[in-house]
């Protein structure tokens, strides 16, 4: 018997804007009452890929007497582009929505980044609902109110804050995810774990099996406790004045890697190496003991994961990681580890530092990394 959900709020910057995420199985018949009373319109926005949930979503609003708009859109990074959202915008003008009706994102993290970018704009603002599928959405992408689109010169480089009404994390979504997609989304629950709960790593390292289930217990344990991670420090931290940016450990050049990569790499696979990498620059500054280093890459490697890149890239991705948003001026600033769940701020003025770091995941460019992933 599937067992009760488990809630975990969020605190907004006001009351009216706290919400929760719930985490469980066989969860959408919750999505009217999350939308609230008085949302008439709905656009549900997903991608080709998951047209039966967005029909599932649909069917679901329409018993509960609202009008639901489908807008399907691009998979994956091809979805987080200017003219997807205006072809959202578009929808919404013709179908009459007003700042009382609502979207709802149905798919993985570039769908809720894109759907939660749409309702930001929409009107200066309108609700959305996601509903993650993938367990990246699930884990980190659908909480905390980051939204999203790309742009020719790097990853998520416009966007803005704008909180969900509330997230529907049904783990049954898991049973048609891809074997790669779900081990990309363990890259951010072992970020989660190294930043903030090491109850995380100790899970992972013991059910090597389990953590590639999705159907498992394990698995379930982990969206809980990586969703609490997150939703501990977005409700201290919204609009990322200063803890926040602990989240983004490894991702200063993981997502410079993403873009050198074209988008062709897993969100969740440029973070692993990036974790490495922190992980890297902790040691090589004196910050991080060997152990707790050398436990990043033993972990992730341990998933299939990649740990190294190629050593031709290292200019390209110093450009990348200057437009990172942590940057200030000419000041590079990474997320490092001062030991395990103990992360702060360093601040990089001579780039010979990164390079030193990099050497110790620099791989040939045809050896050492999955490009499967
Ligand atoms: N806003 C945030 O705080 C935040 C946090 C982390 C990541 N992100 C963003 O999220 C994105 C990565 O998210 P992602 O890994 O979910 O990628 P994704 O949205 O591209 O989904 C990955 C793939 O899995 C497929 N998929 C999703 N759910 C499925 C299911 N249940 N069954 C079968 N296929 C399914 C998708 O169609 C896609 O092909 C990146 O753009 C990243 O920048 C945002
Ligand atoms: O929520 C956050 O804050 C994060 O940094 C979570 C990251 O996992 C996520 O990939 C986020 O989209 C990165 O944000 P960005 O500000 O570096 O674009
Ligand atoms: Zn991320």
């Amino acid at each position: 018997m599937a067992s009760d959900p488990t809630v975990i709020p969020v605190t907004g910057e006001s009351p009216a804007s706290n919400y929760d995420v719930v985490i469980g199985n066989g969860l959408l018949d919750r999505l009217p009452a999350m939308l609230g009373e008085r949302v008439r319109r709905v656009l549900v926005i997903h991608p080709r890929a998951l047209r039966a949930t967005g029909d599932t979503v649909r069917d679901e609003l329409a018993a509960a007497g609202l009008t639901a708009v489908t807008a399907e859109i691009p998979d994956a990074e091809e979805g987080k582009h200017i003219q997807v959202a205006s072809f959202c915008w578009q929808v919404l003008g013709q179908n009459d929505f007003t700042r009382s009706d609502a979207i709802v994102a149905v798919g993985g993290g570039a769908v809720t980044d894109l759907a939660g970018f749409v309702a930001a704009t929409w009107l200066r603002g309108i609700k959305v609902v996601h509903i993650p599928t993938s367990l990246l959405g699930m884990v980190d992408a659908a909480v905390g109110g980051k939204t999203a689109i790309n742009t020719a010169e790097g990853k998520n480089l416009v966007g803005s804050f704008h909180p969900p009404a509330g997230v529907l994390a049904d783990l049954d979504a898991l049973a048609t995810l891809p074997k790669n997609e779900l081990l990309s989304g363990m890259a951010e629950v072992i970020k989660c774990g190294f930043i903030a709960d090491p109850a995380i790593l100790d899970l992972v390292e013991r059910n090597p099996e389990a953590v590639g289930d999705g159907a498992s217990d394990v698995v379930r344990e982990l969206v809980e406790r990586s969703v609490a991670v997150k939703a501990e420090i977005v409700s201290a931290d919204l609009r990322e004045a200063g803890r926040r940016e602990f989240l983004n450990y490894g991702h200063t050049l993981g997502h410079s890697i993403e873009l050198a990569e074209r988008y062709q790499w897993r969100h969740g696979a440029a973070v692993s190496v990036g974790l490495v990498f922190a992980a890297e620059l902790g040691r090589t500054v004196g910050r991080l003991d060997d152990a707790t280093a050398d436990r990043h890459k033993s972990i992730l490697e341990s998933l299939g994961l990649p740990v190294t890149y190629r050593k031709d890239r290292w200019s390209a991705l110093l450009d990348g990681m200057r437009r990172d948003k942590k940057s200030r001026g000419d000041l590079l600033r990474f997320v490092v580890l001062d030991g395990l769940a103990k992360p702060s701020m360093l601040e990089v003025p001579d780039t010979s530092l990164l390079f030193a770091a990099y050497q110790e995941i620099a791989s040939e460019p045809q050896g050492g990394i999955r490009l499967s992933l």
